[in-house]
């Protein structure tokens, strides 16, 4: 397998590393943060602004764009890059997270997951063959394995079941992979549920196979910050440092922080737009929210350290004024100024490894996260 990712510098003091990770569609410097853009369009902003925030890699999700509008009508229109105009890099979940968390009655059996569509009910049987498929149909750039993400809590027994299944639908996924979609990059996700030895074997098992990457499912389900940093180290503990690890779903900037500690290169979450919808606003003293009354009549920026768009232009009582009076005009200034954030947080983090000040920089933002808001 040629090799798609190079690390650049590592920190002497903890395992944080920087890297150039090399798609067709262009070079992704890490550790990064890819905006999620689920049902082909990351909310409320143009592609042209995702890209002038700085992302070079964005999300979208297989389970929703087979549902609708359907992979074969992306397909015809040129792929998932010409359908939305996005011209960078394209990361594509297989869809077994998301039938877990959304899909009705959703069966796993050996042969895949059977679910009903949210949408209309309708059955169908989602297997990691028709997984690549689809990513195929949207020819998205790196495209991830089927698996079955564990609920928290689980037991021992059906921890072990499902993680040994997941092991199963991933060979037949890289196998479906070989066949033809060599294109694109495939990443192995492990399991293990909350079992420190069940998170270790799985790790041992997806490395011995050749994906171009590795990512580690199944946190960020609602388990408690100690749990899932515990069963992160005893994933990364049996994985391949020469390849990107990529931690799903995660997470808050501390989250990141921690996991970037440890080695990770990737990362996703929904935080950033999801609160920038619901008034939720990032700063570097902490968070804020434009539904207390306290920013009626507040002519400062959100965070007057912030040189994005939004906090160059727009006080704190005029995004409170359009979020209480509904303008929909505030869910693109907060999420211009949440992904802003969240994308600048990732640069710093790299211009600090690569000066060696990383643990400084680590430092500096606990000293600042616990500030009284101003
Ligand atoms: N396939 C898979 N996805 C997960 C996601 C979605 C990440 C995603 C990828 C691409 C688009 C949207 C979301 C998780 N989100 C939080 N925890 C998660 C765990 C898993 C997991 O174990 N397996």
């Amino acid at each position: 397998m040629a090799s798609i990712f190079q690390i650049e510098k590592k920190c002497p003091q903890t395992g944080a590393r920087t890297g150039f990770l090399f798609t067709r569609r262009g070079v992704i410097e890490t550790p990064v943060f890819m905006p999620v853009g689920t049902q082909a369009s990351v909310k409320t902003l143009t592609p042209e602004e995702v890209s002038g925030l700085g992302a070079r890699i964005i999300l979208a999700n297989t389970y929703h764009l087979f549902l609708r509008p359907g992979h074969e009508l992306i397909a015809r229109h040129g792929g998932l890059h010409r359908f939305m105009n996005w011209p960078r890099s394209i990361l594509t979940d297989s869809g077994g997270y998301q039938v877990f968390s959304l899909a009705k009655l959703c069966k796993i059996e050996e042969e895949g997951a059977r679910f009903q569509s949210h949408l209309d009910g309708q059955e169908y049987l989602l297997t990691p063959e028709l997984s690549m498929e689809i990513q195929a149909g949207l020819d998205s750039d790196i495209r991830m394995v089927l698996d079955t993400c564990i609920p928290y809590p689980c037991s021992y027994d059906e921890a072990k079941r499902l993680t040994e299944l997941t092991h199963r639908w991933e060979k037949r996924s890289l196998l479906a992979w070989q066949k033809n979609h060599r294109e694109s990059l495939v990443f192995g996700i492990t399991q293990g549920g909350m079992f420190e030895d069940l998170r270790r074997y799985s790790a041992r098992v997806i490395a011995n196979f050749d994906f171009h990457g590795h990512a580690i499912g199944g946190l960020s389900v609602g388990e408690p910050h100690d749990l899932m940093i515990e069963m992160l180290e005893a994933s990364l503990s049996e994985l391949p440092e020469e390849k990107p690890r990529y931690l799903m779903g995660v997470g808050t900037p501390q989250d990141i922080l921690e996991a970037v500690s440890r080695g990770v290169d990737m990362f996703d979450c929904v935080l950033p737009t999801r609160n920038a919808r619901r008034g939720t606003l990032f700063t570097s003293f902490g968070k804020i929210s434009l539904k207390q009354s306290r920013y009626k009549d507040d002519e400062r920026p959100i965070d007057p350290e912030c040189q994005c768009y939004t906090c160059r232009n727009y006080s704190r009582a005029y995004l409170r004024h359009l979020f209480m009076a509904g303008e929909l005009l505030v869910y693109r200034l907060n999420t211009i100024h949440n992904l802003h954030f969240y994308l600048c947080f990732m640069e710093g983090i790299r211009d600090a490894i690569r000066k060696g000040r990383f643990e400084e920089f680590k430092k500096h933002y606990y000293e600042r996260k616990e500030e009284s808001e101003c």
